[in-house]
């Protein structure tokens, strides 16, 4: 029996916790978990298929056949696999950014993908990121943050993170994709992003990912310490 508790972190758009969490998750020799990641490639699928997103049938039904596998490297990044194709970089770009919320909203989209995330985190030992962990897929994680930083340094990141990879987009475009995802991801009906009442908050944005790393990995150690 691993005795190893779970770690949950939700937050926004560009607040960092896949960077952190990869981190944290590499610190403790826990698996991490990136759950939009799922989320992004059942966008995907559904962008390939022609799907209309507003069939919310033929989306659940769609979520409930793609075949999702997140496969972690020993560098702690992960390789995301669509019915077995790498479609890491791809779920990424920003035509699955801008559609992703709208299928992340769909009721049998999200209870077949907490289904699978439950499954993944039920041995424990996981860092598992997203919008919902803390307080519908882990709600026994015994430690849950909630990660945030100010509109505009969590689109100056995503800017850079895209530039970086060679994808230039307007930086105001970006802020205002965030706005829109942001909007609605705390507006949906199911499962809307806001912290668990027992979150721990943490506003990144004049941390570095260093110091956010250590605020998160002393609050699970020092958790232990103080039993
Ligand atoms: N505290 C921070 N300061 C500066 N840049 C950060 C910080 N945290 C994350 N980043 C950078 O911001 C970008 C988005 O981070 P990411 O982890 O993908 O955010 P999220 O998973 O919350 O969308 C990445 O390029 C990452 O390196
Ligand atoms: N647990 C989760 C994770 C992501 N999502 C949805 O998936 C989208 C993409 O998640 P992500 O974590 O890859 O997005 P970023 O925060 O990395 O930009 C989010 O905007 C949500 O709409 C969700 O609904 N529930």
């Amino acid at each position: 029996m691993n005795c190893k508790p779970n770690i949950a972190i939700d937050g926004p758009a560009g607040a960092g916790k896949s960077t952190v969490a990869k981190l944290v998750a590499k610190s403790l020799g826990y698996l991490y978990i990136d759950t939009g990641a799922m989320y992004r490639a059942v966008t995907l699928k559904a962008l390939r298929d022609g799907a209309d997103l507003n069939d919310h049938q033929k989306l659940g039904r769609l979520a409930s056949n793609v075949l999702i596998s997140l496969k972690a490297g020993s560098d702690g990044n992960l390789t995301v696999l669509m019915d077995g194709e790498d479609v890491t970089e791809e779920i990424r770009l920003p035509a699955v950014s801008n559609s992703v919320s709208l299928v992340a909203k769909v009721p049998a989209v999200r209870r077949k993908m907490i289904e699978l995330q439950k499954e993944m985190a039920a041995g424990g030992g996981v860092v598992m990121e997203g919008r919902d962990i803390g307080q519908v897929v882990l709600p026994d994680a015994r430690v849950k943050i909630y990660l945030t930083a100010a509109t505009g340094e969590r689109a100056r990141r995503r800017w850079k993170e895209l530039a970086d990879k060679g994808i230039n987009v307007d930086r105001r475009q970006i802020e205002e994709d965030i706005c829109n995802r942001d909007f609605i991801d705390t507006s949906r009906e199911m499962d809307p992003l806001a912290p668990a009442p027992d979150a721990v908050i943490i506003d990144s944005t004049s941390c570095t990912v260093e110091g956010v790393v250590d605020l998160i990995v002393a609050r699970i150690t020092g958790e232990r310490k103080e039993r």
